[in-house]
């Protein structure tokens, strides 16, 4: 996606399967005498904002979680900041590393037992956790200052089988099958979602805590500690501070979103309630990819005026996934996706289906605008209209 505002990349991660090979700027090359059809042409080449190598530690190449940080959430920070609302989605098959991303190995450590919790290093946690951290430590400089107050609000809730839950909320009957509506200024949200006030970074790891473990998970023949459902962390940023003498609110609202795997069902061997979920799963990133085609030909219509307009519709309320983040998507955030693919050649196919969808998001282009009281900003910009004319006035004067 564009912008005006979103990025595009991809990162590669380390094998657990096969063969080991890697990425450049443009290009994946999957060697000759790897799995698969001889004839198949071997190299594709897509062009991204960005791309992250990261399946190997020793290579010059490789990229670390911070890396990936700095490249990227440096930004949504900055945009919070500004007012902007932001997004960033992880995209790709089950096991290529978007939970990593988002969240780091800290989330799977949970899952796993008591002891990997205690062995979690702190240089594997993922986007998340320093988006929440960067949040803070730019917080705790500005009150320094007393220059600015703030108001963060965080939620967590996945979307499993097209119903939502709140992930947040224990021993309450309205944690299951939240409902979607529409607010007709603030758009989607869901109804009875629980959102917490968070003070400092550590009530946001609690939090974060919490969630990833009441998430649900499921073994499958793909991955052992497969996240079956999309989950997406919401932080809602307010900052209020006098800005020339006026008093001015911002309020940026941050999706943060980990997607179930992209592959089809029957490539992990799924059956019975598995496959039911992989249907489902797929029904949303079905509908994510027609919204994406929707927006990328909306996109390409707008940029040759020329062209006879086409009557294009954007299914967002198609899935649940979709209509949440109907704002991320074609609308008011600066939005990251995310592809993570496989290095291991017998993942061709996953991968080259991850790199297509990764390249028709790009084209969409995005409107972010500021979120503040439309009072204040009216106000803003008589008076600097005001200094506009008075400076005019008086070279008139000059003359
Ligand atoms: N860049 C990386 N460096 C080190 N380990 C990684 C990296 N990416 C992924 N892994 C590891 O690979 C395994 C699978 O990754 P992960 O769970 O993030 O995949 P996923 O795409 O989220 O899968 P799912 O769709 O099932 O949720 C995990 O054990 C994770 O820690």
């Amino acid at each position: 996606m564009k912008e005006e505002t979103s990025v595009l990349e991809f990162s590669v991660r380390p094998p657990n399967l096969t063969a080991l090979e890697g990425a450049s700027l443009t290009m994946i090359y999957i060697p000759e005498g790897g799995t698969g059809d001889s004839g198949r042409e071997r190299t594709k080449t897509f062009t991204y904002d960005f791309s992250f190598y990261s399946a190997d530690t020793k290579s010059p190449d490789y990229v670390s979680q911070e890396m990936v940080f700095k490249t990227l959430g440096t930004d949504v920070v900055k945009s919070a900041f500004e007012g902007y609302n932001a997004c960033v989605f992880a995209y790709g098959q089950t096991g290529s590393g978007k939970s990593y991303t988002m969240m780091g190995n800290s989330s799977h450590s949970m899952y796993k037992s008591e002891a990997s919790i205690i062995s979690f290093q702190r240089g594997d946690s993922g986007l998340i956790p320093r988006i929440c951290e960067g949040l803070f430590s730019r917080i705790n400089e500005t009150t320094k200052w007393d220059e600015a107050s703030f108001r963060t609000e965080v939620s967590y809730l996945e979307i499993y089988n097209e119903h939502v839950r709140d992930l947040l909320r224990r021993k309450s009957s309205k944690t299951f099958n939240l409902r979607v509506r529409e607010h007709p200024k603030e758009g989607p949200y869901v109804e009875d979602l629980s959102k917490h006030l968070v003070q400092n970074y550590g009530d946001v790891e609690e939090l974060m805590d919490a969630g990833n473990i009441n998430r649900t998970t499921a073994a499958t023949g793909m991955n052992d500690v497969s996240s079956r459902s999309h989950a997406i962390f919401t932080i809602k940023f307010t900052q209020a501070k006098f800005d020339s003498e006026m008093p001015c609110e911002t309020v940026s609202k941050i999706h943060l979103v980990d997607l179930a795997g992209s592959e089809r069902a029957d490539a992990t061997g799924a059956t019975g309630v598995r496959l039911k979920e992989g249907g489902n799963i797929n029904k949303s990133l079905v509908t994510l990819g027609n919204v994406i085609s929707a927006l990328a030909d909306l996109s390409q219509d707008a940029a040759n005026p020329l062209a006879k307009k086409k009557q294009v519709f954007v299914p967002y309320r198609d899935s649940v996934l979709t209509w949440l983040l109907k704002d991320s998507l074609g609308g008011n955030s600066k939005t990251i996706m995310i592809a993570t693919i496989s290095p291991a050649d017998v993942n061709y196919g996953e991968t080259l289906s991850t790199l297509r969808y990764a390249n028709r998001a790009k084209n969409i282009i995005n409107k972010p605008t500021i979120n503040e009281d439309a009072n204040v900003k009216l106000i803003r910009e008589l008076r600097a209209e005001i200094a506009r004319l008075k400076t005019l006035l008086a070279q008139g004067n000059q003359i």
